[in-house]
């Protein structure tokens, strides 16, 4: 009999359940398509990335997974269960975690009050401020300062670290890289790689392709609102030079 084939860490996360499933996803704002029937899934504890242009559509397809964009056809199932009609507030609730690209944080609250802020929605899946702070020691030194005095790093950080606190499987990441010093964009990729080893599924959106070859097991190309090719890191990283210049980037 054939020795059975050997699979890679890649082909074992895709054959498990996944995490998160989106089926032919479009979405509109009002006529214009901004999103053409978009597939993609993410296992547990894998990271995955939406990588394109300036206005491919990845921001619009995070959102539209979120619930906060509404004008959508398709579906999006997450842990089995249909998030479709469901609102931000519920998906939240189910175990998504949103982590915007303007960060989303309280200016005058401490970082301890931003991280308290935000209901459990998972009792079991929720890390505990001790495990918060061990995961991330900037944010227990800082823990006393309001966020109008933390760095951008630092609160990307805290943005990442929030819907940890609240129990969320999965992290919605656009664009976490952007406007940081390549020291501390290689920071929040040791942060990813982190949380995934902690089990935490990552969806991140990049236009910084060198940093999503360093922390994603799989990449979605998207150009035009389509997603054109998806892959496994290995060959993204190979071809790397070929794929920007067929995005245009
Ligand atoms: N609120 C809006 N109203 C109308 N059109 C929009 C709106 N938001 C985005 N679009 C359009 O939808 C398309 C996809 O935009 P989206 O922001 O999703 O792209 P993106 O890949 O995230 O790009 P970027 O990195 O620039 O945000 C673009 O053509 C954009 O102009």
């Amino acid at each position: 009999m054939a020795e059975p084939a050997t699979t890679t860490k890649t082909e074992q996360a895709r054959t498990t359940t996944p995490l998160l499933a989106v089926e032919k996803l479009s979405a509109f704002h009002g006529e214009a398509q901004a999103l053409r029937e978009a597939s993609l899934d993410v296992a547990p504890g894998e990271v995955v990335t939406l990588v394109g242009r300036n206005g491919a559509g990845k921001t619009t397809l995070l959102r539209s997974i979120m619930g906060l964009h509404r004008n959508v056809r398709g579906s999006v199932t997450f842990d089995g269960k249909t998030l479709d009609g469901r609102s931000a507030d519920k998906r939240a609730r189910a175990g998504l975690g949103w982590v915007p690209d303007d960060r989303g944080i309280y200016a005058t609250l401490t970082v301890a009050e931003n991280l308290s802020l935000p209901p459990v929605v998972d009792k079991d899946a929720a890390w505990s401020l001790g495990r918060i702070y061990e995961h991330f020691p900037v944010l227990r030194e800082r823990r006393d300062f309001p966020g109008t005095k933390l760095s951008g790093g630092e609160q990307q950080m805290l943005a990442m670290a929030r819907p940890l606190r609240a129990g969320s499987r999965l992290l919605l990441l656009d664009e976490p890289s952007e406007g940081l010093a390549p020291v501390i964009v290689d920071k929040i990729g040791e942060i990813i790689r982190d949380i995934k080893s902690q089990g935490v599924a990552v969806l991140l959106v990049e236009q910084n392709v060198r940093f999503a070859g360093t922390v994603a097991d799989r990449h979605n190309l998207l150009a035009q609102g389509e997603i054109v090719e998806s892959l496994p890191n290995e060959e993204f990283r190979s071809r790397t030079t070929e794929l920007l210049q067929h995005l245009g980037m």
